[in-house]
């Protein structure tokens, strides 16, 4: 897929997707991510890409029009039509349903906006969706941007390996993930769960689900309800519950 950012600041981008599975994912041709500066589609020599806002108050605005000539630009590198999705606290909440919905795209277009945000007439006629990543309030979109590329650069088919997306899928079906152990058994911090080093691998799922249900259980209610467990989930997260309240 290929992913188009528009940024004041474009290697910001270009470096947090350098790392890990998503500079693999970059350099196995799984992912092309592209960086746009709207400063250099701006005017005057002071290029200038904000203002003030009107009706007074403080803050800039990212101004329309360096922003439209900017995505004009964009859309004109490539035919593939793109996504626009605007990053913003004003935007519907990133999920995984959401991530797994964006990266089955074939090309998305990242807004990052500055100061307080983007005149919203561009917004109206550009924008396609507004995603947040969590009600908090960031200096730019830059790091919500890179959140939705490492989120769906990692679930193109060939971009993780087999353990890592056993991790994944553990989220896939909306649970939190089990606990997770290695070297030594034996540690003043505690000792790895026997069950894990017992080879039985139906024992090992079981414990791996229960300990998935009950984390999101204790953590993250919010998960389960609404959720219908199965007869064998229901018994796991009991059994769960009584184990730990003795
Ligand atoms: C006042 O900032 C803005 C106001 C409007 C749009 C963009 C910005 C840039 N800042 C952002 C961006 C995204 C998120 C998020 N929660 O996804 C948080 N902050």
């Amino acid at each position: 897929m290929r992913i188009d950012v528009v940024s004041l600041f474009p290697d910001f981008i270009e470096r947090c997707a350098g790392f890990g599975v998503t500079g693999r994912a970059r350099e196995r041709g799984l992912v092309s991510l592209h960086a746009w500066n709207p400063r250099d589609y701006a005017e005057g020599n002071y290029r200038k890409v904000d203002d003030r806002t009107f009706g007074g108050g403080p803050g800039m605005v990212m101004l329309v029009e360096p922003l439209r000539r900017c995505l004009a630009a964009m859309r004109r590198a490539d035919p593939q039509p793109a996504h626009v999705v605007h990053l913003s606290p004003q935007g519907r909440r990133l999920d995984q349903r959401k991530v797994r919905e964006l990266a089955a795209r074939p090309r998305l277009a990242l807004l990052c906006g500055r100061y307080e945000g983007v005149d919203e007439r561009l917004v109206q006629a550009e924008v396609d969706e507004e995603l947040s990543i969590g009600d908090y309030v960031l200096s730019g979109g830059e790091l919500a941007a890179a959140v939705v590329v490492d989120a769906v650069a990692r679930l193109q088919d060939g971009a993780l390996n087999d353990a890592a997306s056993a991790a994944q899928d553990s989220f896939e079906d909306g649970l939190l993930d089990c606990p997770h152990y290695s070297h030594p058994v034996e540690h003043p911090y505690g000792t790895v769960p026997e069950v894990l080093r017992s080879g039985n691998h139906a024992a090992i799922a079981r414990w791996r689900r229960q300990q998935a249900l009950g984390r999101t259980w204790e953590r993250r209610p919010d998960l389960l309800a609404g959720r219908d467990l199965s007869r064998q989930d229901a018994a796991l997260l009991e059994a769960y519950l009584r184990g730990r309240d003795g």
